[in-house]
């Protein structure tokens, strides 16, 4: 897979593509579907896949104060569209250019004249252009115009509801881990490296790796998740802890894993910890003994999920 960060880096494509645009937050599974569909099309008439999206949410710059949180970082972006066979990957900065281009252009000058579009495979909704004037109608019109392929994928609903990536914000925030997984499709993850916590864990019988992340992020609610932790590509059955830790009335957002059975040194290793199911919100205890007993009590009942 090709990554191409600015427009100014691909002068025109010489390979003929199909296309799909957007912001791609989360590669959720109405995601997953439209590129299915696109590069199914691609196969059929011997195209290039392109996704053209951006590296940032374009609210940012259109509606600042009302930017979301993103569900993943480009790095995991990039990953998930590389793990699912896309030949260029057009991530570029949504800027005033892309902000303020009119939608005719934007078809003309980028899909047809840099990408060499020869269809476009978009979900029912795709909005494009200045002001999002851009829609399936416009794309309907030039493609009889310039003659190139058009699909439009219906939504995915699970239960009648249209996976978006507003809705797995909204899920993520509720601490919903099973809906969310449910609409990724695969199990909501975090990626980052193992950072010295306080280390009383260690003294109480449940060694913790703290986890330093990207606040940044759109990040689940404060509880207690029963989690699988890959370190180095091995998969080890864990439970962990997000939050403030209210009883030492922390002020960061904190991540944090028990992982069974398991006493290596891995400071300094980055880890992924995906969550699985979420147990409880996080408590504020009178007393450390409260907070240690219960969680010796998660503790079984997340080895009791395992049948360990
Ligand atoms: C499974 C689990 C559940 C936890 N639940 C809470 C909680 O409800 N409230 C809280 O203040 N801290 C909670 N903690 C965080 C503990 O305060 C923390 O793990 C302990 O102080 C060790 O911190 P350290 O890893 O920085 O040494 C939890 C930790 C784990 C592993
Ligand atoms: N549930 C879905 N089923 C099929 N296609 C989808 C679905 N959700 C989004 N798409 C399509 O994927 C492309 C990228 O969509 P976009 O990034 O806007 O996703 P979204 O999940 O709808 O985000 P938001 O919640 O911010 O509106 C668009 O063409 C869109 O129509």
């Amino acid at each position: 897979m090709e990554v191409i960060h600015s427009l100014g880096e691909i002068g025109s494509l010489t390979e003929m593509t199909g296309v799909s645009l957007g912001t791609f937050d989360g590669l959720h599974k109405g995601h997953i579907t439209l590129i299915k569909t696109l590069k199914e099309d691609c196969k059929l008439q011997n195209l290039k896949s392109v996704i053209y999206t951006f590296s940032n949410h374009p609210r940012e710059l259109i509606n600042s104060k009302n930017s979301p949180r993103l569900i993943i970082n480009n790095k995991q972006k990039i990953d998930l569209f590389y793990k699912m066979g896309i030949d260029f990957l057009v991530m570029v900065k949504f800027d005033n250019f892309q902000k303020n281009i009119r939608a005719e252009d934007f078809i003309e000058e980028i899909l047809l004249k840099k990408l060499n579009m020869k269809a476009a495979i978009v979900g029912w909704d795709c909005h494009f252009g200045r002001k999002a004037e851009g829609n399936i109608e416009l794309l309907k019109e030039f493609s009889q115009k310039y003659d190139f392929d058009l699909t439009v994928v219906p939504p995915l609903k699970i239960d009648n509801e249209i996976i978006s990536s507003t809705s797995i914000r909204s899920q993520l925030s509720k601490g919903l881990i099973d809906k969310v997984n449910l609409f990724l499709g695969r199990n909501y993850s975090i990626t980052g490296r193992v950072i010295k916590g306080k280390q009383f864990g260690g003294t109480q019988g449940f060694p913790t790796a703290n986890i330093s992340v990207d606040l940044s992020l759109c990040l689940p609610k404060s509880g207690v998740y029963i989690t699988r932790t890959v370190i180095d590509r091995i998969i080890y059955k864990s439970i962990t802890n997000v939050g403030f830790n209210p009883t030492f009335n922390q002020r960061n957002y904190n991540i944090e894993t028990y992982i069974f059975d398991f006493s290596k040194n891995i400071y300094d290793k980055e880890v992924t910890v995906e969550f699985l199911h979420k147990i409880r919100d996080d408590i504020k205890f009178d007393n450390v003994e409260n907070l240690y007993k219960q969680v010796k009590t998660d503790i079984d009942y997340a080895k009791n999920y395992f049948n360990i």
